[in-house]
């Protein structure tokens, strides 16, 4: 698998998104969850992007399971600020409608004072079973966080310590990711690279910074649609023309140094990893 670098650190050109991966209605068992993460070695992948809200909290604990053996193996991208409810035991579940309604309460009221932020990396750490976070971001800040100096301050101070080796933002507006470049100076950001994100049209004023892109299937609908009914008639093993031509786009787009995948499906990661490293053909502009 190609391999590009993102702010110093090698990744594979595709990476697992795990939004998916322990929340109610699209989460699997812990084996097929196992069965995933061989897959990620089997192809190559070594990037993991998470956050403490995917499954409330469990996501990020279910990877510092599955990845306790080989963790130096891998580069792992988590992200706070949507609000999480984290429960105890049984009652961690409940979390995700009780997260859905602070969420929507919540608006701008990101918790950035020194005691949540330190908190919250702590608790990362503690989930994920590392020592060390190589990307940390901030879920969906409002524009005006290049405003607080003091979160500023505290995540240079965890990068100091060597608890964070990284630290941006996590948005869909290429503006955001542009002003915390200039005012942080943070050479990463995540966000939706698809034919239709903004990040497409590669504004210069995001140039130097490192993208990880997510979305890039453009939309549930757009799978459901396209990719179940092309996966269903093509050949087994066969990535559907349009992920191909989707996953091509995303890797020629300026900046982008890893590709998420969202998938539960360890065949559709091997079916993306293939395609990621085949180039686009006639064949498949035609299909
Ligand atoms: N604001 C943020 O920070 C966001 C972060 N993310 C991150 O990005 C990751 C990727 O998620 P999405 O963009 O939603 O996923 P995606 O675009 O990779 O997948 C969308 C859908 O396509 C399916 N799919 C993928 N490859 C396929 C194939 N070869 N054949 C058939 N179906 C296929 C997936 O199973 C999924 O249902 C998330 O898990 C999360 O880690 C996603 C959205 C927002
Ligand atoms: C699948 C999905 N939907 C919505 C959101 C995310 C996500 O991964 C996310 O990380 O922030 C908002």
């Amino acid at each position: 698998m190609e391999r590009r670098t993102l702010g110093g650190l090698e990744v594979s050109i595709l990476g697992l998104g795990t939004s998916r991966l322990a929340s109610i209605g699209t989460g699997r068992s812990k084996s097929d969850a196992k069965a995933l993460f061989d897959a990620c070695r089997e192809c190559g992948v070594n990037v993991i992007d998470t956050a403490d809200a995917y499954g409330s909290t469990m996501a990020e604990r279910w990877i510092g399971e599955l990845t306790r053996a080989d963790r130096e193996r891998w580069v792992v991208v988590t992200k706070i600020g949507l609000p999480t409810v984290d429960l105890p035991g049984p009652f961690r579940v409940f979390g995700q409608r009780a997260r859905k309604t602070t969420q929507a309460r919540a608006g701008s009221a990101f918790a950035l004072d020194h005691a949540s932020l330190t908190r919250s990396i702590e608790r990362s750490l503690k989930r994920l079973r590392r020592d060390r976070i190589e990307i940390f971001l901030l879920h969906l800040p409002p524009a005006s966080i290049v405003e607080d100096d003091e979160a500023h301050e505290i995540l240079q101070e965890a990068q100091r310590s060597g608890v964070i080796a990284h630290f941006g933002v996590s948005t869909d507006m290429p503006r955001t990711i542009a002003a915390v470049r200039d005012a942080w100076g943070c050479p990463v950001a995540e966000t939706a690279v698809n034919p239709w994100s903004l990040a497409s049209a590669a504004p210069a004023s995001m140039t130097g910074v490192d993208l990880i892109a997510n979305r890039v299937m453009g939309s549930e609908a757009l799978r459901v649609q396209l990719l179940d009914r092309e996966a269903a008639s093509s050949a087994p093993h066969r990535a559907a023309p349009i992920a191909r031509r989707l996953l091509r786009h995303a890797a020629a787009v300026p900046g982008v140094k890893v590709i998420l995948t969202g998938t539960m499906e360890p065949a559709h990661l091997r079916d993306n990893a293939r395609a990621i490293d085949t180039p686009v053909t006639a064949e498949d502009l035609i299909a």
